[in-house]
């Protein structure tokens, strides 16, 4: 499904999207970006703690189960965790272009509703590259990665260097991460190699 608006559409003259070699293999976990991430960290009670695995080319997949923390109307999920759930596994896509990258624009569309304990079977690849705009789209499923769409994305990602969040991130967090051999790890996971 091509994006309804145009501009989530990679222009004419965009790049065609280019697996980073030592992105991880097709499979493979990602892992968690950051421990306090409401998306995929370990670190957050109420959290999505979505797992996304790398796929082919410039693809991933990931699964999120609905919790009872989740709720807009009642037993059912709310939409601005589902458009959560595509952004975050948007996100992971630049773990394969080995990229840091934030959303610009997100365009969501919701097509059933998703009730409490059901888990989403969520696909993202990018579709085109222009200087750092990273276009790319994500659909989540039910009942399987095969299953009906429930809701699905186009988004914009910004390429942005780890300055970002050293320029816009509050002191003590930033603090933390830097002291955090790990953190420090994973963000040169996502940086492009010079
Ligand atoms: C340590 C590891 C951590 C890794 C961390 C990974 C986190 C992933 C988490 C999941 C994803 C998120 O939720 S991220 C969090 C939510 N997003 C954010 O907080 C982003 C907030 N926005 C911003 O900070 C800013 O607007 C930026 C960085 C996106 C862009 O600002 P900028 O760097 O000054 O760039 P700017 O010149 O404005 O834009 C560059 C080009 O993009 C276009 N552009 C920019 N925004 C848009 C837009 N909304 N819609 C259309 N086009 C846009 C511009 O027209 C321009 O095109 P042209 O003139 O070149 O043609």
């Amino acid at each position: 499904m091509s994006p309804r608006n145009e501009t989530l559409r990679p222009p004419e003259g965009a790049a065609a999207p280019r697996r980073h070699p030592d992105a991880p293999a097709p499979g493979e976990l990602l892992g968690s970006h950051y421990d306090e991430c409401f998306g995929c960290g370990g670190g957050q009670d109420h959290g999505l703690h979505l797992a996304a695995r790398a796929g082919e080319g410039v693809s991933v997949t990931a699964e999120f189960t609905v919790k009872k923390a989740h709720q807009g109307a009642p037993g059912l999920a709310h939409g601005g965790v589902l458009a959560t759930a595509l952004d975050e596994t948007l996100g992971a896509l630049s773990w394969l272009l080995r990229t840091i990258a934030v959303t610009g624009r997100l365009e969501t569309d919701f097509l059933r509703p998703v009730p409490v304990d059901t888990k989403l079977y969520l696909d993202a690849h990018v579709t085109g590259v222009d200087g750092r705009k990273i276009y790319s789209t994500a659909t989540g499923r039910l009942g399987g990665p095969d299953g009906d769409i429930a809701v699905r994305a186009d988004a914009l990602f910004i390429e942005v260097k780890v300055d970002h969040f050293i320029a816009h991130g509050r002191d003590t967090e930033i603090k933390a991460a830097m002291a955090d051999p790990d953190q420090v790890r994973r963000a040169r996971a996502f940086e492009v190699n010079p």
